[in-house]
């Protein structure tokens, strides 16, 4: 059976003195690995690509984490910290191609990053940085600890009852990682809250009245996927809903 097309939009970036579209290896094996799926990875092109044609040949989105921040005239607003990296053709890729698949119903999996820019694409906007928010955590990472342990547990999360991700993992607390600076401050209409960190931020959205599967979380499920069960439920339901609006539509010849 032919396995569903899910499209990891690449960030850009500087390898000696050439210009690369990337994207880390551990988010094209989750799709693999943890959703059953093929990953084929979509250059950073913005406007230069032809959507509607590489929407045609997909069945999902993984959008991933990054270090950069999605730029803040998207949402109206000049950049805090200039010493913070940008990726103005990945924002110029995602935020088209977030809109227009939701229109379409391809199922969506956010992470991180790609969180964040669904908010952004969708009207939200984002604080720029959590930690200086009286009141608020910092969800950043210790960049000097090793891997494991900036990846490890941060901190809970509790889950909306009755929302898209309670009904996926149940409705107890879970433990989250945290890698990120910046947050959500005006969530985008048309998004419900799926979880909250106990400062109240927003960890986790779904698109209301969308139609198809969308999923946005502020953590990474991808890290060491395969040690994780709750991280292995959420890949699980995105691919079945690849599979499903793949068995849908069909692959056309
Ligand atoms: N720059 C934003 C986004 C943070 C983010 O996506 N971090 C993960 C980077 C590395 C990875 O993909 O594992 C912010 O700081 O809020």
């Amino acid at each position: 059976m032919l396995r569903p097309i899910v499209l990891v939009p690449a960030c850009t970036c500087d390898i000696g003195s050439h210009q690369f579209h990337t994207v880390q290896a551990k988010y094209v094996e989750a799709v693999v690995k943890g959703a059953g799926c093929a990953p084929l990875i979509l250059p950073a092109l913005g406007a230069e690509l032809e959507l509607e044609t590489m929407l045609g040949a997909c069945d999902g989105i993984l959008l991933t984490g990054s270090a950069s921040n999605v730029h803040p005239s998207h949402y109206a607003q000049e950049v805090l910290d200039p010493a913070l990296p940008q990726d103005p053709a990945r924002d110029a890729t995602t935020m088209p191609l977030i809109r227009a698949a939701i229109r379409r119903g391809i199922p969506i999996l956010a992470i991180c990053r790609g969180f964040q820019e669904m908010n952004v694409a969708l009207g939200g906007s984002l604080h720029q940085a959590l930690h200086g928010v009286e009141g608020l955590m910092d969800h950043r990472e210790n960049p000097d600890h090793p891997l494991d342990q900036q990846y490890g547990i941060a901190h809970t999360v509790t889950l909306v009852p009755g929302g898209v991700l309670a009904r996926i993992l149940g409705p107890a607390d879970i433990g989250v990682n945290s890698l990120h600076g910046q947050g959500v401050n005006l969530l985008a209409g048309g998004l419900a809250v799926e979880a909250r960190a106990a400062d109240g931020v927003v960890e986790a959205f779904s698109v209301t009245g969308s139609p198809g599967f969308t999923l946005a979380l502020q953590w990474h499920p991808e890290w060491a996927l395969a040690d994780n069960p709750v991280s292995l439920r959420l890949f699980d339901a995105f691919g079945q809903a690849c599979r499903s609006y793949l068995a849908a539509r069909g692959r056309p010849a």
